[in-house]
């Protein structure tokens, strides 16, 4: 073997974050490989949200929205997302879903290009950012949708630019293979031909440096790797630049200038506030809070590094374990997120039987299996534990067995 077990938890002990992991609840027995669907629960998050319900809803009821701070909970959340995506204070509002984001994102996005009728699209991208797309460039109607495809990494974004491109949507990470692109050169590239660049982060904030500094606009969520909850808020990030020239579809009254003047018409608020739109989800934000409290912790150069250790240690074993299995991330782990998968024909079986012995990934179609490295909780034993559970269920073709076949409704 490439490395022994009791080698693993040497590494453990040597691990500058490996205090994180106490931070978290994770269930007895389980080696939890998607967090890069829903991130691990802070053990703090329970109590954080037992005082929101029990004290400022309980006892303080409508008060709340002045001395618990819910009126401005995007604001403030988004300020404390900024740092991990390297935006600036005032330039994140956290809010709404991923959906909605990408929506107020492209429909924000494409008037400040007048003239420019054509959204470049990734059909490798996470279904719902090209559904939204389709939904916006119907919207404001007139619009070209021109795809490229990115799975195996490479861009070829240089044929696809032209003088009436005005906006390009990618994703940082790839959620199947998990490549990654570097976004201040793809930035600087679709500036130079004078689009708009707007970012995807579901699957890299939180797992790999992101810096959408230079970008127009990125949007992303905070149940994955950011652990704050099932359907926690995104989060949509405006460059300050944009500010005073960009509109909010959804012109609800949240965004509104003076909300409490109850105009009858819509007067868009100053900043990133004016992307809000209505009643935050005020007891998600608490969750999501008591995450950030954590994140705040974090050195994500520390973080950085225990990814590619994780994944490489993977790949390392399941090279030496699983001979002949084709692997999907780039080996290169400079241009890999913390998502390391594999193609087989009958994945999905696959991950059933994993699943079956306490290794939790996840299947993708058409073919791929992924396992998320969530650095902040996962050690190098997991990392070892599940390539030899992975290697028993390949090498004994456990997952033919009759009752890995069937599908389940979320997969
Ligand atoms: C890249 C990407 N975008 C968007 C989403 C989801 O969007 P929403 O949070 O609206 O469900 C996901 C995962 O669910 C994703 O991986
Ligand atoms: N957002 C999800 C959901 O609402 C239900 C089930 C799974 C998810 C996910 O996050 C899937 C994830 N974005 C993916 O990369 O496949």
């Amino acid at each position: 073997m490439v490395i022994s077990r009791s080698e693993c938890e040497t590494l453990d002990e040597q691990d500058p974050l490996r205090d994180f992991r106490d931070e978290f609840t994770l269930p007895p027995g389980v080696v939890y490989l998607l967090g890069n669907s829903l991130g691990a629960l802070p053990r703090r998050t329970a109590a954080r949200v037992a005082h929101a319900v029990e004290s400022e809803w309980g006892l303080h009821l409508g008060a709340s929205w002045n001395t618990a701070g819910w009126w401005d909970l995007p604001q403030t959340t988004g300020d404390r997302i900024a740092p991990l995506i390297g935006a600036g204070p005032g330039e994140v509002l956290a809010g709404d879903s991923t959906s909605v984001n990408i929506f107020k994102a492209v429909t924000a996005a494409l008037p400040l290009r007048p003239g420019r009728r054509v959204i470049i699209s990734d059909l490798d991208n996470f279904p719902t950012d090209r559904y939204v797309v389709e939904g916006a460039a119907a919207a404001l109607g007139d619009y070209e949708i021109r795809d490229i495809g990115t799975a195996d990494g490479a861009l070829r974004l240089e044929e696809a630019l032209g003088d009436d491109v005005a906006m390009v949507l990618l994703s940082q990470v790839d959620y199947r293979t998990g490549a990654s692109h570097d976004v201040a050169a793809v930035t600087a590239q679709v500036q130079a031909a004078g689009a708009l660049m707007v970012w995807d982060l579901c699957h890299s904030a939180g797992a790999v440096p992101v810096d959408v500094s230079a970008a127009d606009f990125a949007i992303g969520c905070s149940y994955k790797y950011l652990n704050g909850g099932p359907g926690a808020p995104a989060y949509i990030y405006v460059a300050s630049r944009h500010h005073d020239d960009v509109r909010n579809v959804i012109s609800g009254w949240h965004g509104h200038a003076a909300p409490f003047d109850f105009e009858p018409h819509y007067r868009p608020a100053d900043g990133v506030r004016r992307f809000a739109s209505g009643s935050p989800p005020v007891l998600s934000y608490t969750a999501l809070n008591a995450s950030l409290d954590i994140w705040e912790r974090v050195d994500l150069r520390a973080l950085r590094a225990k990814s590619v250790a994780l994944t490489s240690l993977f790949i390392d074993l399941v090279d030496e374990l699983c001979p002949g299995l084709t692997l999907a991330s780039p080996r290169d782990a400079d241009r890999r997120g913390s998502q390391v998968s594999y193609r087989h024909s009958d994945g999905y079986p696959v991950v059933r039987a994993l699943v079956d012995r306490g290794v939790i990934g996840d299947y993708r179609e058409p073919d791929i299996i992924r396992f998320g490295f969530a650095p902040l909780y996962l050690r190098h034993v997991d990392a070892y534990d599940a390539a030899t559970t992975f290697a028993e269920v390949l090498s004994k073709e456990l997952w033919r067995d009759e009752q890995y076949q069937r599908r389940l409704t979320v997969t």
